[in-house]
């Protein structure tokens, strides 16, 4: 473990940057229209998961799980001797982004550093989040407020990440009758995104799904290691909505595990790698859906932990601001990754995970431009502090 300096210098606040989800059954359909608002998702499938929700009280898991991860964050923090302060912001739901800057801001922010609660590259999983960051700190601007975010990189491959969906993964072969562990597959689920999203993911198209199957092979083997042979394995997808019409990431789950049971593999392990908790992906259409299809076909079913509150994972979320700081400073830090693709970029290349349908501002990456503030001068560092005062 990398020892971390007290002092996260130049940052002076972290974020923690998700997604949100609603509280209650009144909240549901709002937070579907923010959700989908402009991505043209059928009405149809927006009442279907709805009724996903629904079936939960209305609640989503997700932000328990970001107030559970927070509360780590902040004790793992404290851990290593670092005081800064801790803020919390959604793409979707309170607490929204903006306001969390302007408070971060208020108490003095000037350089942020993001986690987000996604490990790959992808439209939705990273450069959605950096117009987000845009657009909120460009709101920020016109009421002349100078706020930089920069965020640390994807983490698909570090060892935290990987070590900690490995250890889910062996305590879930442990949970399978003895004389079905050897030939239990292990099933990777991730969410499936439209073929575009995947072909335009990464700097040079298709990191989406290659990123999962790096994080696959490094999680197969790691959990190998513990159960004495490397189990063989397979990446398949969740979640799908959009037009029919139009091509997702195959296969789903359902059908795998069907076409699994037909092939005779006697039971199989299933691990949410494409979710750092047990959001409503995995709460529906892994533990209730999927877990539902292995019951009709007698396919012995154990689901894999996601890396959650793991320790090894927390304490990685840690190094990686400790590293972005130390590559903020202009100096070297080494960077743990596994497989064959080295450690992600930390300022995403022009172009990096396209949007497809709109031409949007960025943060966080190479082509991003602090706005103008209010008042005439840019945001940019060095220039703020005369302006602010
Ligand atoms: C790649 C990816 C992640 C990254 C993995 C990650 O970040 O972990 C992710 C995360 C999440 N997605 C979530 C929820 C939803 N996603 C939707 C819609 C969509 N997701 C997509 C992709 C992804 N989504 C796509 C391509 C669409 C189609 C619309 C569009 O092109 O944008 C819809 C609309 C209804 C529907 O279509 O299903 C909902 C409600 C929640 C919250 C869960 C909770 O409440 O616990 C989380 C964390
Ligand atoms: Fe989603």
């Amino acid at each position: 473990m990398t020892s971390t300096p007290a002092d996260l210098a130049p940052y002076d606040a972290l974020l923690l940057l998700s997604f949100g989800g609603p509280e209650g059954p009144d909240d549901v359909m709002p937070f579907l229209e923010n959700v989908t608002r402009g991505r043209g998702i059928p009405r149809e499938r927006l009442a279907d998961v709805a009724e996903h929700y629904l079936h939960f009280g209305g609640r989503s898991p997700i932000n328990d799980q970001n107030r559970a991860l927070l509360a780590a964050l902040s004790t793992e923090l404290g851990s290593r001797g670092v005081d800064l302060p801790l803020y919390w912001g959604n793409r979707n739901w309170d607490p929204y982004l903006t306001d969390t800057l302007r408070e971060a801001h208020e108490a003095g922010a000037r350089r942020v550093l993001a986690v987000i609660t996604s490990a790959y590259s992808s439209y939705s999983g990273c450069r959605q989040y950096r117009e987000d960051v845009a657009a909120s700190v460009i709101a920020l601007a016109a009421e002349g407020r100078a706020v930089e975010v920069d965020k640390v990189r994807h983490y698909f491959n570090t060892p935290g990440f990987v070590g900690a969906n490995a250890d889910g993964v062996v305590a879930a072969y442990g949970r399978l009758e003895p004389g079905l562990r050897e030939g239990a597959r292990l099933v990777f689920v991730t969410h499936s995104v439209p073929d575009v999203m995947e072909e335009a993911s990464g700097p040079a198209g298709g990191a989406y799904s290659e990123q999962h199957r790096q994080a696959c092979a490094a999680v197969a083997e790691e959990a190998g290691r513990a159960l004495g042979t490397t189990p063989a394995w397979d990446l398949v997808y969740c979640s799908r909505s959009g037009p029919p019409t139009q091509p997702w990431l195959e296969p789903d789950v359902n059908d795998h595990l069907r076409a699994l049971h037909a092939q005779g593999v006697p039971a199989v392990v299933v691990s949410p790698v494409g979710f750092v908790s047990d959001h409503m992906e995995v709460v529906f259409d892994i533990d209730t859906e999927a877990e539902e299809t292995a019951r009709e076909i007698g396919l012995p079913f154990q689901r894999a932990a996601t890396v959650g509150t793991a320790p090894a994972f927390v304490a990685q979320l840690v190094d990686l601001m400790a590293e972005r700081a130390e590559v903020a400073r202009g100096g070297q830090p080494g960077q743990p990754a596994l497989g064959p693709w080295g450690p992600s970029h930390s300022v995403c290349p022009v172009g990096c995970c396209r949007n497809t349908r709109a031409e949007k501002p960025a943060a966080c990456g190479e082509d991003w431009q602090q706005p103008v503030l209010a008042g005439g001068t840019t945001g940019a560092a060095g220039g703020r502090d005369a302006v602010l005062g």
